[in-house]
């Protein structure tokens, strides 16, 4: 089976500049690697830095030590260390990411929002709106709400266009925030029934679930993000 993603013994601190410089160890060592159809959660308590795992992933925060192999058209990449517009294609064609928030665009509606990723990817504007429509009826978001930007959107429904967002794509790998955040029991069932799907196309997903239930159903395998604690590795 491919393995579309390896983490190897990645190490990130924070250098805090407004206080004299002091340096936050916040993971060491991390080494994990996620296959096709794997969906991997990260756990562990408040803190451990499991946000900061997905974001080193994601490319937005930059990494100390380590590799994060990712395959990528036909070859193997190394975002850690990639030029910020091989970071930007890696995302376009490879790397998905749903936030817990959305990044909203102002007078940018809800369906274009949706339907933006796909355009990227070149497909044409009426196929990707009728896809994004298609996604965004799955999650039940009202027709009224998709010709309007979602500044004004609940905290709900502004998540559902951002995860509408992250899943229309056939990205090979996704990276989940906490996406069913702000959701209810109904919405949340529909977005496990979209990682199994996701799953099922042979994506290979790492995400941060809260919730029990959710992380139960959607989990291949779970890892403690305490093991790669820096204070643990000094000992
Ligand atoms: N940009 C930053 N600058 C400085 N410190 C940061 C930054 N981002 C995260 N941290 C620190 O890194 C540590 C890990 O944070 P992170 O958000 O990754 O944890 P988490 O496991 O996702 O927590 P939670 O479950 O509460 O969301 C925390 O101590 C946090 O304060």
């Amino acid at each position: 089976m491919a393995t579309p993603l390896v983490v190897s013994e990645v190490s990130k601190s924070f250098t805090m500049h407004l206080r004299d410089g002091i340096r936050l160890p916040v993971v060491a060592d991390v080494a994990f690697s996620v296959k096709s159809g794997e969906c991997v959660v990260l756990g562990g308590p408040s803190g451990v830095g499991k946000s900061s795992i997905l974001k080193m992933l994601y490319g937005n925060y930059g990494v100390d030590e380590g590799q994060i192999l990712m395959e990528h058209d036909g070859r193997l990449v190394n975002l850690a260390a990639a030029e910020p517009r091989l970071v930007l294609e890696v995302r376009r064609v490879t790397l998905g990411y749903v936030s817990q928030f959305l990044r909203v665009v102002p007078r940018v509606s809800a369906l274009d929002i949706v339907a933006e990723p796909l355009q990227a990817r070149g497909v044409a504007v009426e196929e990707a709106r009728e896809r994004a429509a298609d996604v965004l009826s799955k999650l039940n978001l009202p027709n009224a709400l998709w010709d309007l930007p979602p500044a004004t959107f609940s905290g709900g429904e502004q998540q559902r266009v951002n995860i509408a967002r992250g899943f229309i794509t056939d990205h090979k790998i996704l990276l989940l925030d906490e996406p069913t955040a702000s959701l209810d029991a109904r919405n949340r069932a529909v977005v496990v029934e979209m990682i199994a799907a996701k799953k099922a196309e042979g994506a290979a997903l790492v995400g941060i679930f809260h919730d029990e239930k959710v992380r139960d159903a959607v989990a291949d395998r779970i890892i403690d993000v305490s093991e790669f604690s820096p204070r643990k590795s000094a000992v």
